[in-house]
């Protein structure tokens, strides 16, 4: 795709508050905020740094743009594209941090008056140990303790930035939005687009987003492409289905007696292995409690839970090989252990009913940071492609490409292109876990990504893609093979001659003089 991507038609860009009015929810926190800013306005605030952190597309990069836009101050904003190395910290924060701005004290185009003050954002903070921002934390900390304008960083998992960056900011959380706060701000662009919404497909969006609002508005986008009208049946994303399914095969898994029916009920779920093994783990201890025939507690742990976990780490180790080398056949292996494991090593009956609970604790921890890396890598890969920053990959590229990629031809070209893996495809198709669309769509792009790739990788090939590079290449083989020869035989008559030269010239020098190339 070579034509320049078109960000203004992306409503999340189009519908980015632009004051504190058109904020929507974390009150507490943007308060808190606010009150930092005004310590900065009488002197040094306590910390002179503040970490907005908390989930993808709740508002945190919009209220440090508003905060600025509102106190009058510059904009200053450092992203994970910027190659933050300690050496690029310094220069563009630690100068930005010391200096004065040079419209200090004028007035701005809206007439606001300016402080003097630069806000230096440093987004996706919790980012910065990879190769490209070594030293970046300790910069970052040198920078806080020298400066003299305000710094805030941003990052969606605390836990992601340095406790020495930690001790000298003031921390404060973004909650997820309300799906009752989400409902009146979807509503208002439908109207704004001249869109006619029932209510209950507006709020089937919002509780489908799980509280981000930037993918509420993706989808909201995406559900009226081509419409003036959308109603409740529009919107298809349900999650009790899925639930339902998946609580007949742990049944299954966990009482039955057939490894084969196990296998087939697991078979037809729309779960990834990564999904199926959560769910075991969540529900082991659970359906094999601690308790005797009559109900009793029993000491110590239930061998049957004890080595339950012992196959699941097994297929856990299948998942973790899968993951490294893109082998995705040894899912088939993980899943086998993950189905077959906990009715293998039961000991004994487990009789009565017992309600199954879905891994929310698990996957939300898992999830919040797996999602974001993932979603972090493509950016990778499509600010490559593009030439554009990170965090423009990240909010405008991003749910770009994955309109486009509604269109299955669109969906095998730029997964080719931007050799997407199948995690990557699985978040690009909107999907809930690698189905059978998404394998396929996989499937078919390799052969566009196998094609790009450089000629030095090819050791690295598996089987696979050696079989359908070669294929689709084979005519192109067999002419390079004649050429080769011919090439061959012309580069060895070639350094034949260069050989007969150098000696005749080596002939030619007295012994005592030595050509530079003689010292290397
Ligand atoms: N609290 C909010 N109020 C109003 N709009 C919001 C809010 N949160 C998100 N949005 C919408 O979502 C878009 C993305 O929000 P923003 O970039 O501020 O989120 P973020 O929390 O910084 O996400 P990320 O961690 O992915 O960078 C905004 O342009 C806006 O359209």
């Amino acid at each position: 795709m070579s034509a320049e991507i078109e960000t203004h038609s992306d409503w999340a860009e189009k519908y980015r508050p632009k004051t504190f009015k058109d904020l929507i929810g974390n009150k507490k926190a943007i308060h808190e905020l606010r009150l930092w800013a005004e310590d900065w306005e009488k002197g040094f605030p306590e910390k002179k740094a503040v970490i907005l952190y908390g989930a993808a597309g709740v508002g945190k990069t919009s209220t440090a743009a508003v905060l600025a836009s509102e106190m009058g101050w510059e904009y200053v904003e450092m992203n994970a594209g910027d190659q933050r190395t300690a050496d690029v910290i310094e220069r563009i924060a630690g100068a930005a941090s010391k200096t004065t701005t040079l419209f200090s004290h004028e007035t701005d185009e809206n007439g606001k008056k300016s402080s003097g003050k630069r806000l230096i954002v440093l987004d996706e903070a919790d980012n910065l140990h990879g190769t490209y921002d070594k030293g970046g934390s300790k910069a970052i900390a040198d920078v806080i303790d020298k400066t003299t304008q305000p710094i805030l960083l941003i990052a969606n998992d605390i836990y992601g930035i340095t406790q020495t960056i930690r001790s000298k900011s003031l921390e404060i959380e973004f909650s997820r939005i309300q799906t009752r706060s989400m409902v009146p701000a979807l509503t208002k662009i439908c109207k704004d687009e001249g869109i006619t919404a029932d209510e209950k497909a507006i709020l089937k969006i919002a509780e489908n987003a799980g509280g981000d609002l930037r993918s509420a508005i993706n989808d909201l986008q995406a559900v009226t492409v081509g419409k003036t009208e959308i109603k409740e049946e529009d919107i298809v994303v349900s999650g009790r289905d899925v639930k339902e399914t998946i609580f007949k095969a742990l049944v299954k898994v966990f009482k039955g007696h057939h490894r084969t029916e196990a296998l087939d009920a697991v078979k037809t779920l729309d779960e990834t292995p990564e999904d199926l093994i959560m769910w075991v783990d969540e529900n082991l201890p659970i359906q094999f409690p601690n308790r005797d025939e009559k109900g009793k507690d029993i000491a110590g742990i239930n061998p049957d839970v004890a080595n339950g976990y012992k196959v699941l780490s097994k297929a856990d180790l299948y998942l973790g090989r899968v993951r490294r080398r893109q082998t995705y056949r040894m899912w088939r292996y993980a899943s086998f252990m993950t189905t077959v494991g906990p009715m293998s090593v039961r000991s004994k009956e487990y009789s009565g009913f017992i309600k199954y609970t879905s891994p929310t604790r698990w996957k939300r921890m898992g999830q919040s940071r797996s999602v974001r890396g993932m979603r972090d890598n493509i950016a990778v890969k499509i600010s490559a492609r593009h030439s554009k920053s990170m965090r423009t990959s990240r909010n405008e590229i991003i749910p770009y490409y994955r309109r486009l990629m509604e269109n299955e031809d669109y969906a095998v070209a730029l997964a080719g292109e931007s050799d997407f893996d199948m995690d990557e495809l699985v978040y690009m198709l909107k999907a809930k876990s690698a189905t059978k669309k998404v394998q396929s769509v996989y499937e078919k792009s390799r052969f566009i990504a196998d094609a790009k790739r450089p000629a030095e990788t090819e050791f690295f090939k598996t089987p696979e893609a050696e079989k359908r590079s070669s294929a689709a290449a084979s005519d192109k083989n067999q002419m390079t093979l004649e050429d080769m020869a011919k090439k061959s035989e012309e580069k060895k008559a070639e350094e034949a001659k260069e050989n007969k030269e150098k000696e005749e010239k080596t002939e030619d020098k007295p012994k005592n003089q030595k050509s530079l190339t003689d010292f290397f």
